[in-house]
């Protein structure tokens, strides 16, 4: 293999939860609280940013919980979320929000303030809303499948992914990423899937176990059989004891690294040092990259270029990257 291809990426990120509260009840979720939790105000994201600035952080990926489309806070919580986005936007970073499922005018008004934005597609199985998803409307199948399209429309680099070992079939899995491949073929937004292992912590209702490492390889195998070469599969760092195997059958990316996982906060991520070393001794090269990709940057709403070429241009500067004279 040539050193270009042994190379792995990540993203150095900060994780910010406008909410925990969550009208869903996915099973599994150890993230979520009830109505009544607090809101993060746009004061308090300033304040939990600003001493994050010129620390080498690019992402600040925002994940919450969902107010129902119905819910007349509907829209104080949808302007949280943007004047967030805001916030990091003014502060120098580029944020990815991933906050679940989004009506059409919310997406395109979160685009406007986001270099990249996400959802999982999890598993396309009607079969989990009678087990996992029986309390989860926002997981509904043919919603996120729906979801995908529109950000496709609207030409927005995308992230999405399947959450693995929730009761699933092998079959299911093959057909969630035959529909992500649809799709990309159609719109050709689709970054990067997610190869998530399910694993169990303190608050989840549902008692299944954590996916097996096995398991999750082979899904890898099939993912990278049945998507095309231009989607980047990642893995998380924290999720997995052994990585090496994974990017022997392709993986090439470990997502979003920061001080904490809020999604698994009983795993920790390892530390990008300790972690660069080791992958170095396998022969691998672990570069840092922003939460676009490369062949997306052209689909960057153009307020956001600027601080994109700052962050690509510290990249360049950083001494780890220097080239050896
Ligand atoms: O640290 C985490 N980052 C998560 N990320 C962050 C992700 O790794 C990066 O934000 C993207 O790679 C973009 O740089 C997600 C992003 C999505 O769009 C969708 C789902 C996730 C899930 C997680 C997660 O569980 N933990
Ligand atoms: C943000 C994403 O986090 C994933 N997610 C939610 N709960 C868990 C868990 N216990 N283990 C692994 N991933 C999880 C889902 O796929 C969701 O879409
Ligand atoms: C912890 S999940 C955060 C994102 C969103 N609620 C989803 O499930 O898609
Ligand atoms: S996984 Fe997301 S949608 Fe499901 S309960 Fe947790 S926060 Fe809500």
């Amino acid at each position: 293999m040539s050193s270009e291809a042994r190379t792995i990426t990540y993203s150095p990120s900060f994780t910010v939860v406008p909410t925990h509260e969550c009208f869903n009840r996915c099973g599994y979720c150890n993230f979520r609280a009830e109505a009544g939790s607090d809101w993060l105000t746009p004061e308090a994201a300033r304040q939990l940013l600003e001493p994050l600035r010129r620390t080498g952080v690019c992402e600040i990926l925002v994940l919450s919980g969902e107010v129902h489309p119905r819910d007349r806070r509907r829209g104080d919580w949808f302007s949280m979320i943007e004047s967030l986005c805001a916030v990091a936007l003014e502060l120098g970073f580029l944020p990815h929000t991933n906050c679940g499922i989004l009506s059409f005018a919310e997406m395109r008004a979160l685009q406007q303030v986001n270099c990249s934005m996400g959802l999982m597609l999890e598993i396309e199985s009607d079969r989990l809303l009678e087990s996992v998803h029986r309390h989860a409307p926002s997981k509904i199948p043919a919603l996120r499948v729906e979801q995908l399209a529109w950000a496709g429309e609207l030409g927005i680099p995308f992230t999405t992914g399947l959450l693995l070992g929730i009761g699933e079939t092998w079959a299911e899995r093959e057909a969630t990423l035959q529909t992500i491949a649809r799709l990309q073929e159609r719109y050709g937004h689709i970054q990067e899937v997610i190869l998530q292992p399910h694993r169990p912590g303190g608050a989840q209702h549902w008692s299944g176990e954590a996916l097996g490492e096995a398991e999750l390889l082979e899904t890898v195998r099939l993912a990278r059989s049945i998507l095309p070469a231009e989607i980047t599969l990642q893995i998380p760092p924290n999720l997995v004891v052994d990585l090496l195997p994974f990017l022997e059958a392709g993986v090439r990316d470990l997502g979003g690294i920061g001080p904490v996982d809020v999604v698994n906060p009983d795993y920790a991520h390892p530390l990008v040092a300790r972690l660069r070393g080791n992958l170095q001794e396998a022969g691998w090269k672990l570069k840092e990259r922003l939460p676009v990709y490369p062949h997306l940057y052209g689909r960057v709403p153009t307020a956001l270029r600027q601080t994109l070429r700052t962050h690509l241009q510290s990249f360049l500067d950083s001494p780890i990257l220097r080239k050896k004279k």
